[in-house]
């Protein structure tokens, strides 16, 4: 247990240690300026030959290295699936699967839809019912009476029986009674009834269903080993994984029944509340919450949020685990979404009021070569959701069933102490409010009044939960498994958008195959590149992809000579298809962000000097390090809805400075050293990239400038572009929204007329050329953006019979003053006259 803690905690302040002896010893950053550059350079390239040779290795002793592992017996090669999968795929998925499923273990993880027959003939015979028959059951206690005893939420019955009594005019005991039996209803329809039996029947269904439309279902054997041990600590299980698909829950408790560890309560939104449907789910653990806690905007509903509040406080105690989609919903677009915070408070609550001694949170990635529930086209071009029914469940399994998804994959982060988490925020704290830690601490003492949490809620408490989530959704993407899928989508995007030979893309996709190696990314594929391209190819289908045959003939001596085909591949880059091929690509573009987010400074830099024509004639355009630093840490807030850039206990100037280091690394751009840098100068800024952030020593010497000069290479010169397109389609849809502010000076805007407005231009000016990226036309980003605008204090915002109704601020409810937001963004775009 203690070893699970120290090792997360390692690993997410991995490189202190290197920076502390460079603190320590200060000879180590007495370097010259050329042996520091040489030393970044070399460990650069050394990381990247490393990783090759590692690869290398890997790929040639594999399945030698996986007989040996420990945890092999569970699965086993079974001719009848085998069969079935290879019936029921392309020519190119088969290759991939005879590579991977024939043997032992997929190379990148175990296949959980295989079964060990076992040894005894009723086993041989019936082995789904024989090895389902001998999960291990857990208790499940029920909590029901607990928490109706519990003194919080008596009171919170009182409370809400005071308001009742003078708002509606009743006698004081009606009320109670009223505000009693509502407590009790709202709990009825909350509790979740975990059943061994009904898990182990689904468990039965699912080794029988799974198979008819996905090919495998991957997870390493060393992240089961890891959640075994988490689960035998005693100490609850927080299971936190991104939200994609409607499989994902379903996924996450298929692995844990099978691999014998204790499912978990999983917050459930009530739309899944559906009948017979929403009675299952209740039964295999699902405890069911309203998607918006207060109905009525503006007015908190005491009672509910007092029963959740109390109900999982309880659960906990009684030890169950827990499981909370804690983006709140299944992302639209491919990119996590931020997180909600609301069940991740009540989780710290218990911790502090003293209810669990501590918990262990896991992060968890799941990803799958095609999404199994359709696409979210509809809603990204404005339409509205369509709420889940009992018919359109039955529907969706149907075509489900019918369907080819290729792999999914889940990745179990390395669980992390709950404890040892706010531990290492609190010092943060200390260290940057300067007050002693007696006066900081955490630990407070039992909340006389928590009804969620609200009524003691601190700025800096919530800050601590914000900060809590957001690490847990850095750490889920990055180790988001990447699929086929993604890489194939986002290189026919960003590089091939015109579309390209079979041949080039295969040729591509191995270079991007090593690249996202190299920054240590969960790639879910292995054997030979053309036939994962191809099952890519197959899975995405003529609906995202077009592939065709075509004859080239030579002509020899004047006449024309037959030679070989090539295929020829063009993503369909038209709306909606574009939308719904993007979704696959900005699994990927998340591994990319930084880069890209520099390389648009950069360009947004270059436009601002561009007008110098002979520094490009003679090759010598430059940029200063700061002025790029300050560009990029602009444009990381005008994204921040988009990404989380880094860990909250990360700086971002820090990221920012690596990534342009690591640029200048790949020659895309070369320090001028001998312009501005003195040795002394830069032998302190290596030693405060090295340091511990919090020192002040460091912080309050402000590093001079640097002078970049801009690689105009070809090789380079297109690396930059491909970097820059990455985020053309989301500038162009800020720039939009932010130039359709105009259309509300002097009025008011429902939020969904708004939206629709924001549309409606990206569509006429994609209609025009002048918008270049159909997947421009998202509502996500234009909603993200009006999120940002409140952020600023350009957009006020209020509820109106549960409508968002937007307006501008006083300060900016003029022309001129939204020009200047347009401005502001729209220096990122790169306009065509200079393109
Ligand atoms: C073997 C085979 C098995 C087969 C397999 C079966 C599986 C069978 C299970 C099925 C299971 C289905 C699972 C579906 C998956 C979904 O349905 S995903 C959707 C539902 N889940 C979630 O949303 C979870 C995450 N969401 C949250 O935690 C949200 O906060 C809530 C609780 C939903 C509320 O959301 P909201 O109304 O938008 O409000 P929000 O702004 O978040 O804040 C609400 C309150 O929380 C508190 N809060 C929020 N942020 C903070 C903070 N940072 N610090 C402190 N307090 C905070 C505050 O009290 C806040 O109130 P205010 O003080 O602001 O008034």
């Amino acid at each position: 247990m203690v070893d699970i803690v120290s090792t997360r905690l390692q690993e997410v302040y991995a490189n202190w240690e290197t920076r502390t002896e460079v603190k320590r010893n200060p000879e180590s950053a007495r370097y010259s300026i050329d042996e520091l550059r040489r030393i970044g350079q070399q460990s650069y390239r050394k990381k990247i030959h490393d990783r090759e040779q590692a690869r290398k290795i890997r790929q040639n002793s594999l399945f030698r290295i996986k007989e040996t592992e420990p945890f092999s017996p569970l699965v086993k090669n079974k001719p009848s699936f085998l069969h079935y999968c290879c019936n029921s795929c392309t020519p190119a998925s088969r290759n991939l699967l005879v590579n991977t499923i024939n043997k032992q273990h997929m190379p990148f993880g175990q296949n959980l839809l295989v079964v060990n027959p076992g040894v005894s003939l009723f086993s041989k015979v019936f082995y789904y019912i024989s090895h389902v028959s001998n999960l291990k059951e857990y208790d499940y206690p029920k909590v029901t009476q607990t928490v109706l005893e519990d003194e919080r939420l008596k009171d919170a019955i009182k409370l809400a029986a005071w308001e009742t009594a003078s708002n509606e005019n009743c006698s004081e005991k009606d009320a109670l009674a009223k505000a009693k039996a509502r407590a009790k209803t709202i709990l009825e329809n909350m509790e979740a009834k975990s059943s061994n039996l009904l898990l182990k029947i689904t468990t039965w269904l699912l080794y029988k269903l799974l198979p008819c439309f996905i090919k495998s279902a991957v997870v390493l054997p060393s992240q089961i080993e890891m959640l075994n041990k988490a689960n035998e600590a005693g100490l609850p299980l927080i299971l936190l994984p991104l939200h994609r698909s409607h499989l994902d829950y379903i996924m996450m408790s298929f692995i844990l029944v099978v691999n014998n560890i204790r499912t978990p309560l999983i917050a459930a939104g009530d739309n899944l509340r559906i009948p017979f449907f929403g009675r299952i789910l209740r039964c295999l653990g699902a405890f069911f919450i309203k998607r918006r806690i207060d109905p009525v905007a503006g007015r908190k509903d005491v009672l509910y949020r007092a029963t959740l509040h109390t109900y999982i406080m309880e659960s906990l105690r009684a030890g169950h685990n827990i499981e909370v989609f804690i983006e709140g919903g299944r992302t639209r677009t491919g990119k996590p979404c931020m997180p909600k915070g609301g069940i991740l408070s009540v989780i710290l609550d218990a911790y502090m009021d003293g209810i669990i001694e501590d918990a262990l949170l896991v992060p968890v990635a799941i990803n799958y070569d095609r999404l199994v529930d359709g696409n979210f086209v509809r809603e990204q071009l404005g339409q509205p959701k369509k709420m889940e029914t009992f018919l359109s469940t039955i529907k969706a399994i149907w075509s489900t069933l019918r369907g080819d998804y290729g792999i999914v994959k889940v990745d179990f982060c390395q669980p992390f102490s709950l404890r040892e988490m706010l531990k290492y925020f609190q010092n943060q704290q200390n260290k940057l409010v300067k007050t002693p830690p007696s006066q900081k601490t955490l630990k407070s003492t039992m909340s006389s009044s928590s009804l969620y949490g609200t009524d003691v809620i601190a700025e800096e408490y919530r800050l601590l939960v914000d900060s809590i989530a957001r690490h847990v959704v850095y750490d889920c993407t990055s180790s988001m498994p990447i699929m086929s899928t993604n890489v194939v989508a986002f290189l026919l995007l960003n590089k091939f958008r015109d579309g390209c030979t079979l041949d080039k893309l295969v040729e591509a996709f191995d270079a991007m195959r090593n690249d996202l190696e190299v920054r240590d990314k969960d790639v879910a594929f292995c054997g030979e590149s053309i036939d994962i391209v191809n099952h890519a190819l197959d899975i995405l289908g003529p609906g995202l992809v077009k592939q065709q045959r075509q004859e080239i003939t030579e002509a020899v001596d004047g006449q024309l000579v037959k030679s070989n085909f090539i295929t020829a591949i063009r993503p369909v880059s038209i709306l909606p298809n574009v939308i719904e091929l993007s979704y696959y690509s900005n699994t990927v573009l998340t591994c990319y962000i930084m880069d890209s987010v520099v390389v648009t400074s950069l360009y947004a830099e270059l436009q601002s000097q561009i007008h110098d024509s002979m520094a490009i004639t003679e090759n010598n355009i430059t940029v200063s390090k700061n002025r790029l630093i300050e560009r990029s840490l602009k444009l990381c807030d005008i994204l921040k809805y988009e990404f989380i850039f880094c860990k909250p206990c990360q700086e971002i100037e820090h990221l920012i400075a690596e990534t342009i280091d690591n640029l200048s690394y790949t020659d895309m751009i070369n320090l001028v050293e001998e312009v501005h840098l003195q040795e002394e100068e830069w032998s302190k800024r290596y030693a405060r990239n090295f340091d511990d952030s919090s020192d002040e020593e460091y912080h309050n010497t402000k590093p001079r400038d640097a002078q970049y000069k801009v690689n105009l290479i070809s090789e380079h010169a297109q690396r930059m572009e491909f970097l820059h397109v990455l985020l053309r389609p989301l500038i162009d849809t800020y720039t939009f929204s932010a130039f359709t502010l105009r259309k509300l000076v002097g009025r008011s805007l429902a939020e969904r007329d708004l939206v629709q407005e924001v549309l409606s231009e990206l569509k006429t000016n994609l209609d025009r050329g002048i918008v270049n990226y159909g997947e421009s036309l998202c509502v996500d980003p234009i909603k993200n953006s009006l999120k940002l605008f409140e952020k600023w204090n350009v957009l006020e915002c209020h509820s109106q019979e549960n409508v968002k109704i937007f307006y501008l601020k006083d300060e900016y409810d003029t022309d001129s003053a939204t020009t200047k937001i347009f401005d502001t963004i729209a220096t990122f775009k790169w306009t065509r006259n200079v393109d």
